[in-house]
């Protein structure tokens, strides 16, 4: 298992005919926390993208887990991501969107049960993802990312919407996902979270 599971160098992207990106460096190892911070529009995003095999016309390289990442099942059963809010499956409940993770990936890292409650999501079960406020569906987006196994969890602002104390449970969940080997990679305006997960900051500046 490579030590090294990301590592972009000299990435560049552009988009309606300007730069978006421009010589952008970023390496993970196995339990690192990388904090990709920035003005908006400075291209958090689309770093992540490019990470997950999302962005075409990538100049540069870009190697995830020794290769470039594409957009396939094999990749994506290493990979988690948490981006914009899903197209959540009509008629599941939340504890049932839960359940399809391991179903999925046949593994799980946490009980539903356990999931729900550390989640702030216990009570809210047999909802739909729909009557959830903004902040519980960004809990349950996160604990669907979070309830399976993976190596790398790529993250683009996990904190939006979220409250003061579930931003503190947040970071305690990505600094025990790091312990146990996985790599995390997000993009993120709070700066308490960097703190407290001790992330190491990428700063991009506008292209
Ligand atoms: N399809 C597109 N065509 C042209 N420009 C684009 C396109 N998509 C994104 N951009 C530009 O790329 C730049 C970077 O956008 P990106 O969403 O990656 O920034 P960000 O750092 O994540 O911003 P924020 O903090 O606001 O989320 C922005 O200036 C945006 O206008």
């Amino acid at each position: 298992m490579p030590q090294m599971i990301i590592e972009a160098r000299d990435v560049g992207v552009e988009l309606g005919g300007g730069p978006v990106l421009r010589g952008v460096d970023l390496r993970a190892g196995r339990g690192d926390i990388v904090a990709v911070v920035g003005e908006n529009g400075a291209g958090k995003s689309t770093l992540l993208r490019c990470l997950a095999g999302l962005q075409p016309g990538v100049s540069g390289k870009v190697g995830v887990f020794d290769r470039p990442p594409v957009d396939e099942p094999a990749f994506w059963r290493d990979v988690a991501l948490v981006g914009d809010e899903p197209a959540w499956y009509p008629g599941l409940t939340v504890r049932e969107h839960l359940e399809l993770m391991p179903a999925v990936h046949a593994a799980a890292r946490m009980e539903v049960g356990t999931a729900l409650e550390t989640f702030g999501l216990a009570g809210r079960g047999d909802m739909a993802p729909l009557s959830l406020s903004t902040g519980q569906r960004q809990r349950l987006s996160l604990a669907m990312a979070l309830i399976r196994p993976s190596r790398l969890l790529l993250l683009d602002e996990p904190e939006r919407g979220l409250d003061p104390a579930f931003r503190s449970r947040l970071a305690a969940c990505l600094t025990e996902y790091a312990a146990e080997g996985g790599t995390v990679v997000m993009a993120t305006h709070d700066l308490r979270l960097v703190e407290v997960t001790r992330a190491r900051s990428v700063t991009l500046e506008a292209a």
